[in-house]
């Protein structure tokens, strides 16, 4: 675990120091777009246009960001318009590695031993964190966005000619409730989750983990009445929450402390998650081998021993009650 100064590599744990204890991820700093046409966006420096081949994701299937990019991708049937490179679970001095071990495909464009060299061969000089997911071009080799919330725009509608265009994840109709939900959901459980688990104070664990199962109560509630999120449809907002709670129950609950209850515990999010996970594409993108093996594996600041748990065992293709909202 490190990060770039200057283009150099170094290896640091996070700094909670500074903020009591608190966990504060840090920004994703490329955030340009890829546009049908290639025209920029506002708020960015430019545009890349959308081209079949061009484009390539680098992730770790531990990763719940980076797995929003593979359901995007499966689901708007893009695998064969952009490709991918699966890092190695194991995060450690040297940071994501391309180590080809257990599934991991190495640097299938270059064939670099890490990934903070994907992120130097863009910028030589880049100072901040080396995280995944990474949407690269290959034609101009350089990093697009490393943000997988726009990100995850991008594969929903620049791609339509040659994905899947009768999908989409964020009908207009439907944005402000997907932001607003997003808005509450990411704080409270996506990066929750991580601020419970990375705390180092008992204030700042406290304070996460309220937050985490406040609002997973109201989204058992608001599941109580509606199959998906928004309603009827599934839609970026669902896909978001899917991949942290996929990754609850098998580690936040014991590896980040998250143990006032697990998924199953709550009937509608545990009989959500089942229907997601069912959807056709998805159930081949989460991988627990490389869940479990990165967070228990890695993150030796709180598992030293490196030892993971063989639980728990779970269905996921078990039946589930939410058909009981179909029209
Ligand atoms: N905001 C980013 C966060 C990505 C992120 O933090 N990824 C983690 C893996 S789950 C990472 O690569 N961490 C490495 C680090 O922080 O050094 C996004 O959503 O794309």
């Amino acid at each position: 675990m490190g990060l770039l100064v200057d283009g150099k590599w170094q290896d640091r744990w996070y700094d909670t120091s500074k903020s009591g204890g608190r966990f504060e991820r840090s920004q994703s700093q490329w955030r340009d777009v890829v546009t049908v046409d290639g025209a920029s966006a506002p708020g960015r420096t430019r545009g890349f246009k959308a081209e079949a081949g061009r484009y390539h994701l680098y992730v770790s299937l531990a990763c719940p960001w980076a797995h929003r990019t593979l359901i995007f991708r499966a689901l708007k049937k893009l695998e064969d318009v952009i490709s991918v490179s699966v890092v190695d679970h194991y995060m450690g001095e040297n940071g994501w590695t391309f180590a080809k071990t257990d599934g991991a495909t190495g640097d299938t464009l270059y064939g670099l031993e890490f990934m903070h060299q994907i992120y130097t061969r863009a910028d030589p000089s880049y100072s901040g964190r080396v995280t995944v997911p990474v949407l690269w071009d290959k034609v101009e080799q350089t990093i697009v966005n490393n943000e997988s919330s726009e990100i995850i725009r991008m594969l929903n509608s620049a791609f339509d000619e040659w994905g899947d265009a009768s999908v989409d994840f964020y009908p207009e109709a439907l944005r402000s409730e997907i932001d607003a939900l997003n808005d509450e959901i990411y704080p409270a459980v996506n990066n929750g989750v991580y601020r419970a688990g990375f705390a180092t104070t008992q204030e700042a664990y406290e304070e996460a983990y309220n937050e985490v199962f406040a609002m997973l109560d109201r989204l058992e509630e608001r599941l109580s009445k509606q199959r998906f999120l928004t309603g009827q449809y599934i839609t970026e907002a669902d896909w978001r929450l899917f991949t942290t709670l996929v990754r609850f129950d098998p580690v936040y609950v014991g590896h980040f402390k998250c143990n006032r209850q697990r998924i199953i515990d709550y009937p509608n999010l545990w009989n959500y998650l089942l229907d997601l996970y069912q959807v056709p594409g998805v159930a081949d993108t989460v991988d627990m081998n490389h869940i479990k093996g990165h967070y228990y594996g890695s993150h030796s600041t709180i598992n030293p021993t490196g030892v993971v748990p063989l639980g728990p065992k779970i269905n996921y293709m078990a039946n589930h009650d939410r058909a009981r909202f179909s029209l």
